[in-house]
């Protein structure tokens, strides 16, 4: 049972244990960020540079991506960091690269859902999408762009066309709702929230979000009241940022640290290390949505083992019941877009 429960992982932990694995350059992994000098692009980045693990660091946005690269070339760390800068740069970006995280996009302001930002960033994970199955379609994909729930069908429909599409290989990042339900658990109950442990499933916007608190570990008890509040914080945690920053965008350096526990799990699991579990949001059957996070087993080829829900608690069970039509709508929105005459 413990295996299948989402490894409790701190960027430093993980970037510690990465030391084990970097005598030898080859065995190191190449990652690129799109979207690389956004609010998350940035400090996601510098995270990356930090690890032993990426042995090249390519950085892709439209605007600004010489200067961030200039910048992070100078930290004395052994990756190489290269900018690309421009659609016509992109492709020469992608050549070789193992690992491409994508946080290109717009945020949300304070009012605005998730799906409200379908209209822009749709287009732009589209394209995104439709460069990588050119050059690197064995990359693992981990994408961040808003809506997820919408934008990982989008990039799947595009591999799909381009007749390079596999499953295993495209995630959702929906890493911040584990690390903000371990910090929000850690928080209430006073333990060390590096080793709180919650799977969330589902999706990643309101109802979809399913922390499983039944789940946790070490386990927690909460009384009915207190379980429903936290659970509903969870699910709208990404909105509390969005109002706390009145206008100037939605969480980024969390974000950062969240994407940058996932890039890593994924370039651990490429270099052969077992037992390497995230929650994410994938091509899946385990319900009745196309698309679901669960934790996942991964391996050098992306998705190794679904490890599914678990058992549920009633509660959980209710929540998972509500957010299954909402997903299937986000999931036919993002395939419709790619598919549209
Ligand atoms: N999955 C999650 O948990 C999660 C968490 C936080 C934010 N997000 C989402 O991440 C996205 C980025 O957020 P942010 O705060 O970094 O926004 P931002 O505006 O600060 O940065 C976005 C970057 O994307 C770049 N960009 C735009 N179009 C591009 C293209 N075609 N190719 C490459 N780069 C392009 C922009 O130039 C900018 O640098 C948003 O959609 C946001 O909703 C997701
Ligand atoms: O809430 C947002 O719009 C950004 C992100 O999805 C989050 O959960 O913080």
């Amino acid at each position: 049972m413990f295996s299948r429960l989402v490894k409790p992982q701190s960027v430093a932990g993980i970037a510690k244990s990465a030391q084990n694995f970097s005598t030898s350059s080859q065995n190191n992994v190449k990652v690129a960020v799109l979207g690389a000098a956004g609010g998350i692009g940035q400090p996601l980045a510098l995270l990356l540079k930090n690890s032993p693990l990426v042995t090249e660091l390519s950085l892709f946005d439209i605007v600004h991506t010489p200067g961030v690269a200039a910048d992070l070339s100078h930290i004395n760390t052994h990756s190489k960091v290269r900018a690309g800068n421009g659609p016509e740069q992109l492709k020469e970006s992608l050549k070789g690269m193992e690992v491409v995280i994508i946080p290109a996009g717009v945020p949300r302001k304070p009012g605005m859902t998730r799906d409200d930002l379908f209209n822009t960033n749709a287009s732009i994970v589209r394209d995104l999408a439709q460069a990588c199955a050119e050059v690197c379609p064995k990359a693992l994909i981990g994408i961040i762009s808003n809506p997820v729930n919408s934008t990982v069908p989008i990039a799947s429909e595009v591999f799909q066309k381009a007749g390079v599409y596999d499953p295993n290989r495209i995630f959702g990042v929906t890493t911040l709702d584990i690390v903000r339900a371990n910090a929000f658990i850690g928080e209430a109950k006073g333990l060390n929230p590096t080793q709180v442990n919650v799977p969330v499933i589902g999706g990643h916007s309101g109802v979809t979000i399913i922390p499983l608190i039944s789940q946790c570990k070490p386990a927690v008890d909460f009384p009915k009241d207190q379980l429903k509040a936290l659970t509903e914080r969870i699910q709208e945690a990404g909105t509390e940022v969005v109002k706390a920053k009145a206008g100037a965008g939605s969480a980024t350096l969390s974000m950062a640290f969240a994407g940058a526990r996932f890039a890593f799990s994924l370039c651990r699991a490429i270099m052969g290390e077992s037992n390497v579990v995230e929650c994410s949001y994938v091509r899946s059957n385990v319900t009745d949505a196309k698309y679901f996070s669960t934790p996942i087993l991964l391996g050098p080829n992306g998705v190794q083992k679904n490890l599914g829900l678990g058992n549920l608690s009633p509660f959980e069970q209710e929540l998972l019941k509500a957010a299954i039509p909402e997903l299937k709508k986000n999931i036919q929105k993002g395939e419709d877009f790619v598919n549209k005459k």
